[in-house]
């Protein structure tokens, strides 16, 4: 293992200008070629930044990817690699990391060519899995044995194709806390950090294999809450934000003291990044193992104009944070990109086990389980719940069973092949059937079927009237108990309240959020916010107890407001 320096990479993207950012000068920031210039809000000085790339206003959410596609690219060589976006609210950090389904960011490209790359490999298998962290303020880290913050009860979800990865991740990012304030409407309230684990074995020598990580981070945005017109309880996120930037100065300040004086590891000034748990989270990134790219994003209005001076200076300071990479000799695993647990090293000699999602006989109450690989026989722990061995979990929704498939006489090329099929029949199938997914925006979830009991009247027997009565009281059960905190019986609740009114689209969102939430998928809040909460209306989104607005259910079905 070699150690080779290299210095965190810094691009600028100014976005296009917007009726929220008010007076606009178009020459108050230039760009020409790799440096940019910004105009201070007074008007009578130029700050100058050299940078190692500046995109303008009209650059393609396809030409920003282009940019970091070659620090992409290192994770196939072992390497741990970690984008970040960094900027004021509303500058644009989340359209370049996500974007949107019309106009894709990097994530979801970086996805695509991960799995691109994965059917062109020949002589190697590539094995993905991700994980997924929004409000990391909120989580345990501990450091891991290979010296690495980790969170230690992370799920790491193994993936098979640019559709699973896109079911689950919509999903869990549905999870990440926005809130409207007057510089963005879909503002982001936490962090969010999303982890590809990458993992290449050579198919004619299973020990050579490499590790790389794929860290993608959107960093909430620094506020000015003279500017955002936060309330309370946004001013409060915002100053958990801004403390959490802050301490990200102050460690690459720190690091660039150590820099200039020479000095390596404890020897030198202290470095803060136990002062926040978004900067030992980026320990890796920032003075660390990971090849680092920062992209700061710059919002155009003059409003801005401090901010954008204050981004471009962290910029320019964050260029000069030297990283030491670990350059991994191809016959050992990196110390410095443990395995996630979910993926276990391909064996290719070895019969594998392929856990293949399969519905049950009628009368099902599964959903289908998206498919995993796992080369032992124990099942792996993922996003999608830990009871992954064909019986049903505690929810009596997931429902797995095992095929054994012996492959022993498959070429690698062959059992790739098998695998895809497999995975890509399942998912078919779910597409194909109407009768138990339905579709919540873009996330396609299936409901659980529920069996009729004897006690059970036959709904279609029922009026509207009566159905809407039922469903009405099921709910209002529910709730309490939800609010008691005994989620089990209130999600069997909510499931019988929906077969009164099926077409209740918030009803069966939150049935399948709190599915995903006791499955693991997204943080569980143990109890349903009082009804003053419920009543804050659209401003306060996605986190798993604000799915509990009745009101907002009412909107799709005749439930009435208030009255359950
Ligand atoms: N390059 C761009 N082209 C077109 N629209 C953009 C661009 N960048 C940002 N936007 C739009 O500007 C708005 C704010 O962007 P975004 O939500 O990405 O900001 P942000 O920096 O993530 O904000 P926050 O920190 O508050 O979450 C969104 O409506 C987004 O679609």
């Amino acid at each position: 293992m070699t150690t080779i320096s290299k210095a965190i990479a810094c691009h600028v993207r100014l976005r296009p200008s917007h009726p929220n950012d008010g007076k606009t000068n178009p020459g108050s920031i230039k760009i020409s070629g790799n440096s940019i210039e910004a105009l201070n809000k007074e008007g009578d000085k130029r700050y100058h930044f050299d940078l190692d790339k500046c995109h303008g206003q009209t650059i393609s959410q396809e030409e920003v990817f282009d940019s970091v596609r070659s620090t992409i690219e290192q994770a196939y060589n072992g390497q741990n690699t970690t984008i970040f976006t960094y900027g004021v609210t509303g500058s644009g950090k989340t359209h370049t990391m996500q974007g949107s389904r019309e106009d894709p960011g990097i994530i979801p490209r970086t996805v695509q060519a991960i799995f691109r790359k994965r059917s062109a490999l020949r002589s190697s298998t590539l094995s993905i899995a991700f994980s997924y962290v929004s409000e990391p303020q909120k989580r345990d880290i501990r450091m891991s044995a290979e010296g690495l913050n980790i969170i230690p009860d992370l799920m790491v979800q193994p993936i098979n194709s640019v559709t699973e990865f896109e079911v689950i991740y919509d999903a869990a990012a549905k999870t990440r806390k926005t809130a409207s304030t007057k510089l963005n409407s879909t503002s982001s309230r936490s962090h969010a950090i999303l982890t590809l684990y990458l993992h290449i074995l050579e198919n004619n020598n299973p020990s050579k294999r490499k590790c790389g990580k794929i860290c993608l981070t959107d960093l909430a945005g620094s506020e000015n809450n003279n500017l955002t017109g936060n309330d309370k309880e946004r001013m409060r996120e915002s100053s958990a934000i801004n403390t959490s930037l802050t301490t990200l100065g102050k460690v690459v300040d720190a690091l660039n003291l150590n820099a200039e004086r020479g000095n390596r590891d404890s020897a030198g000034v202290f470095v803060p990044y136990r002062e926040s748990k978004l900067t030992r989270l980026l320990q890796d990134a920032l003075g660390g193992s990971s090849q680092g790219l920062l992209i700061c994003c710059l919002a155009p209005g003059e409003k801005f104009a401090r901010d954008t001076i204050n981004t471009l200076q962290f910029a320019k300071k964050s260029k000069s944070v030297e990283n030491r990479l670990l350059v991994a000799d191809n016959s050992q695993r990196r110390a410095s990109a443990p395995l996630p647990r979910a993926i276990k090293p391909i064996n290719a000699n070895a019969a594998f086990k392929v856990h293949v999602a399969s519905r049950q006989s009628a009368p099902t109450r599964g959903r289908t389980a998206l498919s995993s690989i796992s080369t032992n026989s124990r099942p792996a722990r993922t996003m999608m719940g830990r009871n992954q061995t064909g019986k049903e979990n505690d929810l009596g929704v997931l429902v797995k069973q095992e095929k054994i498939m012996d492959i022993k006489g498959l070429t690698d090329e062959q059992l790739n092949q098998r695998i895809q099929e497999i995975v890509s029949q399942e998912i078919e199938k779910e597409r194909n059937d109407p009768s138990i997914t339905i579709q919540l925006s873009n996330v396609v979830f299936e409901l659980p079927k529920i069996e009729k009991t004897r006690e059970d009247t036959d709904v279609d027997s029922l009026s509207a009237e009566e159905r809407e009565t039922r469903a009405r009281v099921l709910v209002s059960h529910a709730r309490k108990l939800h609010h008691r905190g005994d989620v089990q019986q209130a999600l069997s609740l909510y499931k019988k309240a929906y077969e009164y009114v099926p077409t209740n689209k918030k009803l069966s969102t939150r049935i399948t959020e709190i599915q995903l939430a006791l499955e693991g998928i997204l943080p569980q809040e143990p109890k349903v916010p009082q009804q003053k909460d419920r009543m804050m209306g659209s401003g306060m989104k996605r986190s798993f107890g604000h799915l509990d607005n009745l009101a907002d259910i009412s909107q799709e079905s005749p439930i009435k407001k208030g009255k359950c």
